[in-house]
């Protein structure tokens, strides 16, 4: 249940309506999504990191001449993708507009084809002493922020001179992450660098830069601080936490069984579902989760990581059950319900242009209409033991969002991806499903053996349980909940994350102080367990491990070495 304090609701403004005519806006703070393409061409795009050389990061292009081409019609290179890398996308100009009734979406990724877009112009703010400053409440007391605003009050904006790399951790595809340290300081941090000019060719500059705003706008325990970010010539970089107990996807390879134990699985679940939550309130919807995103912090507790294939749309707070009704009876007053007015926050979210407060009706809520019940899960959330609650209940989810990417990883692609029929926040909770069952189980339900039968099988197979090993009930029940393939039908597609939070696999979890559990492991220090031994390219890791920083930077740096920024 989303409390009213929890509540982070974007301003309905406008986004200024970019060259490319994004979003509109209607009269009633609807939004119709027009995608950027300019091209009238009803062909389908398909990005795919197939086509990555194994030394460089450039991306391939190929058309196609329906949405099914998405389950596996060959690309220039044969397949779309070979590896679990996320990054392919599929936009439909053919399919150029989409209604939407509470919710407009930032896609940045459609239209992202624009040569004249821009990272360091949106907002202005590269000029400013203050270059890449992010308010972050919860962070108000780390270490790390002190040492950069103690570095930026004496010595003005911070560059890439004000690092020091240490080792390249891994590259995704849209640029590399290096371990950095703040010079004069023991602070080390994570951070990206992109090629501009990389960005720009392969058209992936506003993939950057949608990244870059939402990471801007988080501030919650398991997601990413963007400590500063800043522009040089050539590279736009982001300073984010750094994590140093590698990623879920290795640490399962590591175990016994390469599977993890139930109650190990539910604290990392309980985690990533709590991010889920706090993104989806923020009009994120994530599109991207799988175990190598998950990366493990220093304390052992998680980080979700890579935001360049999120969607951002607005969510309005909807009531889903006034303060005194039971669970039958969902529609019946919106009266004892009262929303606390946030504008003085809510504006610095990144789908806000402008630093306007919320008007007043953005935070009259919503009254479910019977309609949206016609089709209630009765018997998963049943099993969920969903209880009378005499707390009003609010929605702040995208769940009316749609958009017409393709984007994700096969295995955890959502059959409404696949299928082209457009896509909400739904799809996090699909991938929320695969990944309690690779954890589980350790591998994922619908791979075959090749990318195409591993989609095919996403749509059209049902869910199946092997008999090793032994997983509970309450865990099964919960991913067929959530593996169901109707969108509307899934689990938490009406309540968002709160259905799986009373689901009985989360039996005992205190929502409340998943930040105080003890996590399952601790990292050891970084620097005998990451600088000398984790290879520069993790070998067990399924993503892409090239670069898009070509020529400039050293494939690993010898311990006690450092890349000085003349290689820059
Ligand atoms: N904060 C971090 N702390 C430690 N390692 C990180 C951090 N962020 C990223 N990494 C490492 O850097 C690698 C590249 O990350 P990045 O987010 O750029 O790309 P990716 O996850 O491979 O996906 P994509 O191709 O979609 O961008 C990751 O695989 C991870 O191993």
């Amino acid at each position: 249940m989303a409390s009213c304090d929890a509540l982070l609701c974007k301003c309905p403004v406008s986004k200024n309506v970019s060259p490319q005519g994004f979003i509109c806006r209607n009269s009633s703070h609807s939004f119709i999504l027009v995608e950027g393409s300019s091209e009238s061409s009803p062909s389908v795009d398909v990005t795919t990191n197939d086509s990555l050389s194994s030394t460089s990061c450039t991306t391939g292009t190929t058309s196609n001449s329906d949405n099914m081409s998405s389950l596996g019609e060959n690309s220039a290179n044969g397949e779309l993708r070979s590896k679990r890398t996320a990054g392919y996308r599929v936009s439909c100009p053919g399919e150029n507009c989409v209604h939407m009734s509470n919710f407009s979406i930032d896609e940045h990724d459609v239209g992202a084809e624009s040569s004249e877009d821009s990272l360091s112009t949106s907002d202005g703010i590269e000029n400013s002493p203050f270059v890449g400053f992010v308010h972050k409440p919860h962070m108000a007391h780390d270490g790390k922020w002190e040492a950069i605003q103690s570095v930026q009050s004496k010595e003005g904006p911070l560059g890439l001179h004000h690092f020091r790399l240490l080792k390249r951790l891994g590259c995704g595809d849209i640029g590399s992450v290096y371990l950095a340290e703040l010079k004069g300081t023991k602070c080390c941090f994570a951070m990206k660098v992109m090629d501009k000019e990389s960005l720009v060719k392969r058209k992936k500059l506003l993939r950057a830069q949608t990244e870059r705003e939402i990471l801007q706008g988080l501030d919650h325990p398991f997601l990413p601080s963007l400590y500063t970010h800043f522009d040089t010539e050539k590279f736009t970089c982001l300073v984010m936490e750094f994590c140093p107990g590698g990623d879920l996807h290795m640490l399962r390879q590591k175990q016994l069984r390469k599977h993890f134990s139930e109650p190990v699985v539910r604290f990392y679940a309980a985690e990533v579902l709590l991010a889920l939550e706090y993104l989806h309130m923020m009009g994120i919807i994530y599109r991207d989760l799988k175990p190598e995103n998950i990366l493990v912090r220093e304390d052992g507790h998680i980080m979700l990581s890579d935001f360049d294939l999120s969607l951002q749309c607005v969510v309005r707070p909807t009531l889903v059950k006034s303060a005194s009704v039971t669970d039958s009876d969902h529609t019946k007053r919106v009266s004892a319900y009262c929303v606390r007015p946030i504008c003085e926050a809510a504006c610095i979210t990144p789908a806000c242009v402008a630093p306007v407060c919320i008007p007043p009706s953005c935070l009259v809520p919503k009254l479910l209409t019977s309609l949206s019940f016609k089709k209630s899960r009765k018997s998963k959330q049943d099993a969920g033991g969903i209880r009378s609650c005499s707390l009003p209940e609010l929605l702040v989810e995208p769940t009316g969002a749609r958009s017409m990417s393709f984007v994700g990883t096969h295995e955890y692609l959502a059959p409404e991806i696949i299928k082209g029929e457009g896509h909400g926040s739904a799809v996090d909770w699909w991938t929320f499903g695969i990944l309690l069952y690779e954890l589980l189980y350790g591998k994922t339900p619908f791979k075959g053996g090749g990318n195409r039968a591993t989609l095919f099988n996403v749509v059209g197979q049902p869910l199946k349980f092997p008999d090793s090993p032994i997983v509970s009930h309450a865990a099964k029940d919960l991913i067929e909940g959530l593996l169901v393939k109707d969108p509307e039908e899934r689990l938490a597609c009406r309540r968002g994350a709160v259905e799986i939070k009373q689901h009985a696999f989360f039996e005992g979890v205190n929502w409340a102080l998943v930040r105080s559990m003890a996590p399952p492991g601790i990292p050891g220090p970084f620097e005998s367990n990451l600088l000398a031994s984790r290879p520069t390219s993790n070998p067990l890791s399924r993503s892409a491990t090239v670069s898009h920083v070509p020529g400039r930077l050293e494939e690993s740096i010898p311990p006690g070495q450092y890349l000085e920024f003349n290689f820059f």
